[in-house]
């Protein structure tokens, strides 16, 4: 297992462009499933858990092709093997992250069968797949779930398309079933559905292949079944979750930093969530211009009473940066109340930063008081362990503001979602070495 080693306590400065985004690309790489053709996609973040995704489909005799141009792709799904379902292989690898999930949809509606074992991901709290499998048994897929094995087997003919009302708006559930429904006969109504950036992306991509998807962006999609899908070239939009990072990087280290090619458009609630905070943020075309910020002060509400953010689902500020939020508000002044809805374990980590001097009241799984200390008292660096994804950015965020030297362990979770993380930060001017 690696390990950052950070000197905090310097600003840092430049431009820094934002990877293609992770989860999307887990999505549209499932996709390639769909289709004998070929798929062009640009814009392929280099992570692991994408790189292990393209490694499954390799696996199953998918043609992978790297193409010239840095994150570019081509994938051939003309051969596919699905004895490779089988394997301690597959079993191994698609229990090593949670976008392998999204698989199962694809091969159920092209060749009818396909199994899963628990898919591996962030250990947040419960990440149950009831929505999953109640919206294909629902398009007429058989179900088993094999408790000894702990794996899920689906099969059927052929799909009908139904309506499906979602008991919640999942999105790796959401992505499964639209990749089910656009071959299924007749058509299929999902209300309630997921509709991140993730989502709309990868519906736009199975209409240019071919799909009747209607309602795109929307909680209410109705696709109208084809019997066959062809090629086409994609691109990922730049990672709505690094470019969060990115703001609270700046304003917690206090660097001027202008985050290039953002897809504003694409962004929600996210830059107004961070400007809740006091964090100056300037839009410049498609770029994100941060200044560099002594102090940044947490709003009230209009009342007088203390600000909340909650994580939703899109258009709803999403849980992915709610960590990222917390950490920033360690410096701010003022207080704040965050909210993790979705998971109820996303927020231990803030015991390492109670370690390093920040006041948070954690008050359950789900709620932690952050008392902003508006600078007076500098984080201190320490050892510590990245525990998920993003808690392991946050960390690594607070040790680059702190005084003196910390050791994050166990960066290899970091490294699932953020490309090159240590080179970008310093050429950004970062004391960050990786240690093994
Ligand atoms: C690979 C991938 O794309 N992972 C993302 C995906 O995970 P994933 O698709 O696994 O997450 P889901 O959307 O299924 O659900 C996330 C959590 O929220 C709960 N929930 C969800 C919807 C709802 O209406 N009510 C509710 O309580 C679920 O029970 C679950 O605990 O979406 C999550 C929620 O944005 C993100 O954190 C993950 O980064
Ligand atoms: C929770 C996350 O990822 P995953 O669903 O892959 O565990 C995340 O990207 O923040």
């Amino acid at each position: 297992m690696s390990a950052f080693k950070i000197e905090g306590g310097h600003k840092l400065g430049g431009e820094i462009t934002p990877q293609g985004a992770k989860n999307e690309a887990l999505q549209i790489l499932s996709a390639v499933l769909l289709t004998s053709e070929p798929v062009t996609i640009h814009n392929i973040p280099n992570i692991r858990d994408v790189n292990k995704q393209i490694e499954l489909l390799r696996d199953f005799g998918v043609k992978v092709e790297q193409l010239e141009e840095a994150g570019a792709f081509r994938f051939t799904a003309s051969d596919v093997d699905l004895n490779f379902l089988e394997t301690e292989t597959f079993r191994t690898k698609a229990s090593s992250l949670r976008g392998s999930i999204m698989m199962i949809g694809p091969l159920l509606a092209r060749f009818g069968k396909a199994q899963m074992p628990q898919p591996g991901g962030d250990k947040i709290g419960r990440r149950r797949l009831d929505t999953h499998f109640i919206g294909l048994k629902k398009l007429g897929a058989n179900f088993v779930f094999n408790e000894e094995k702990h794996r899920y087997y689906v099969d059927a003919d052929r799909l009908e398309g139904q309506y499906i009302l979602l008991d919640e708006a999942s999105v790796t559930g959401t992505a499964n079933l639209v990749m089910a429904a656009v071959l299924a006969k007749g058509t299929t109504t999902i209300y309630n559905a997921a509709c991140e950036p993730y989502l709309q992306q990868l519906c736009k991509m199975l209409n240019r292949m071919g799909a009747n998807i209607q309602g795109v962006g929307s909680n209410l999609l109705t696709i109208e079944g084809v019997e066959v899908l062809g090629g086409t070239t994609h691109t990922m939009l730049p990672d709505m979750i690094e470019i969060g990072s990115f703001i609270g990087l700046a304003a917690m280290t206090k660097s001027e930093i202008t985050i290039k090619n953002v897809r504003v458009d694409m962004l929600g609630l996210i830059p107004d969530t961070f400007r809740k905070l006091g964090i100056k943020i300037e839009q410049r075309g498609d770029d994100l211009f941060i200044p560099a910020q002594e102090h940044y002060e947490i709003e009230t509400f209009i009342d007088g009473s203390i600000l909340t953010v909650a994580d939703a689902i899109w258009p709803g500020f999403t849980p992915d940066l709610l960590s990222i939020l917390l950490v920033v508000a360690t410096q701010a002044k003022g207080t704040i109340l965050i909210h993790q809805k979705m998971f109820e374990s996303r927020l231990f980590f803030t015991d390492k930063l109670i370690d390093m001097g920040a006041q948070i009241i954690l008050c359950d799984p789900h709620r932690a008081t952050v008392i902003g200390l508006d600078r007076k008292y500098p984080l201190r660096g320490i050892r510590m362990t990245s525990p998920d994804i993003r808690a392991g950015v946050s960390l690594l965020i607070a040790a680059l503001s702190a005084n003196g030297t910390s050791v994050i362990d166990n960066v290899e979770q970091i490294d699932r979602g953020y490309q090159y993380i240590d080179d970008r930060l310093r050429a950004l001017g970062a004391k960050i070495e990786r240690i093994e």
